[in-house]
């Protein structure tokens, strides 16, 4: 069996290229790091190693990489071939790889192939499908593209290297129902490390608003603070207060809204910030603040359950103060983080909430964002 990956990096490596390779696949990583690809190209193994409890190294062999740089008809040509195709190159990203997969799909010859996008972002490989098939609806049934919620934390990486250093835990969930039912004409992939369910949206939202929200919260707040790692911001009582306050919001929201037992919730809610606190994990407030204006927006991990509490009548007071507190992210490599302090300079607070967090004007939660983005521009005594 064939899988091909794009984006080799930290989830590339450390998780999906890992549970693929269990599950019998060869695999072919696509990406556009020359030295990356190199180093793919030239050794034979790499290894996973997981730091906690439960330790363990793995060794990943069978692999082979494509730079879609200098040799897109090769990706291209790899999709062609493939069984799988997935990737975890970023939400932003998924257009530029959107045209390597068009040109496999239009190369292609039998069954579909099935598309997955391992990435944190509610319904990304529905985004990869829209952006697939732009200008070439005739290759809708040369591939199915099925939603997955992925969770294993990865922390910065040797960037010379290939091995990466993983916590132990992981999930990978993955929407059953574009396999085997009566319209489709795939079965789903054998994969034993993932789990196929009925209806993801409980999964990728219990993920993203508990694991993504709370590392999130920790990490602006660490920056605020001048603290460089994840697990040292915990430590500071101020934050963790902060922390468990963010997730006491996304809480009411998730046990609302799925049904989920309050106390199994409350049991995943303290995992997720025991696993932010994993000392072996050097995990850095930067990482995990990075592309701010993605974490800003609309469906993502502060605005999205805000949005929806405040429909249901309820309070998101500690979204609100973790969305505000996010507005003090200024890491100078970080493209969006420049981007965010320019237009907090340049727009006025009811033209920057609108056109960073997407809602319109007469939402509820809007003139709370607001006073968070006049208070970020009043300049601090
Ligand atoms: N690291 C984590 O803890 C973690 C956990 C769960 C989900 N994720 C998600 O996985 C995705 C990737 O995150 P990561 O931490 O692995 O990032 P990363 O930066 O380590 O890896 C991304 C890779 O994509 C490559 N890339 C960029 N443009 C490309 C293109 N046009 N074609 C092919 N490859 C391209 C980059 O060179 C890089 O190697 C993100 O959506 C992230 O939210 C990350
Ligand atoms: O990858 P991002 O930028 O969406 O979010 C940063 C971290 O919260 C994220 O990578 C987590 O480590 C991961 O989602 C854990 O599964």
């Amino acid at each position: 069996m064939r899988a091909v990956h794009f984006g080799a990096g930290n989830i590339g490596r450390g998780f999906v290229g890992l549970i693929l390779h269990r599950a019998g696949y060869e695999v072919t990583f696509v990406d556009v790091n020359p030295e990356l690809i190199g180093m793919l190209q030239q050794v034979d193994a790499y290894q996973v190693r997981e730091v906690g409890p439960a330790a363990t190294i793995h060794t990943v062999t069978g692999f082979t990489g494509i730079d879609s740089s200098a040799d897109p008809e090769a990706a291209a040509r790899a999709v062609a071939e493939a069984d799988v195709v997935t990737c975890a190159v970023g939400p932003t990203v998924l257009r530029f790889i959107a045209p390597v997969i068009r040109a496999g799909l239009a190369e292609r010859r039998g069954t579909p192939v099935t598309v997955m996008a391992c990435e944190n972002a509610i319904g990304a490989s529905d985004t990869l499908r829209e952006l697939v098939l732009e200008g070439a609806p005739e290759l809708a049934d040369r591939a199915v593209f099925a939603n997955t919620a992925v969770d294993r934390i990865i922390p910065p990486q040797d960037p010379h290297g290939l091995d990466v250093v993983v916590e132990d835990f992981f999930e990978w969930s993955i929407d059953r129902g574009p396999f085997g039912g009566a319209d489709s004409t795939v079965a789903e992939p054998s994969i034993p490390d993932a789990h196929f369910v009925d209806d993801l949206a409980p999964y990728i939202e219990r993920k993203l608003f508990t694991v993504n929200t709370g590392h999130a919260t920790t990490a602006y707040a660490g920056w605020a603070a001048g603290i460089e790692t994840i697990a040292e911001a915990l430590q500071s009582p101020q934050i963790r207060a902060a922390v468990e306050a963010s997730l006491a919001d996304t809480s009411r929201l998730l046990v609302a809204k799925f049904g989920f037992d309050a106390a199994e919730h409350a049991a995943y809610v303290a995992r997720a910030i025991e696993r932010f606190e994993n000392p072996a994990l050097p995990d850095t407030c930067e990482r995990i603040g990075r592309q701010p204006l993605r974490k800003l927006s609309r469906h993502e991990r502060f605005v999205q359950p805000a949005a929806e509490l405040l429909e249901r009548g309820e309070r998101a007071d500690a979204l609100v103060a973790a969305f505000a507190t996010a507005l003090r992210f200024d890491a100078h490599d970080d493209e969006q983080a420049v981007e965010l302090q320019r237009l907090l300079g340049s727009l006025e607070p009811d033209a920057f909430v609108a056109q960073v967090t997407g809602l319109p004007a007469d939402h509820p939660l809007v003139p709370q964002l607001e006073a968070a983005v006049r208070d970020a521009r009043t300049p601090r005594g």
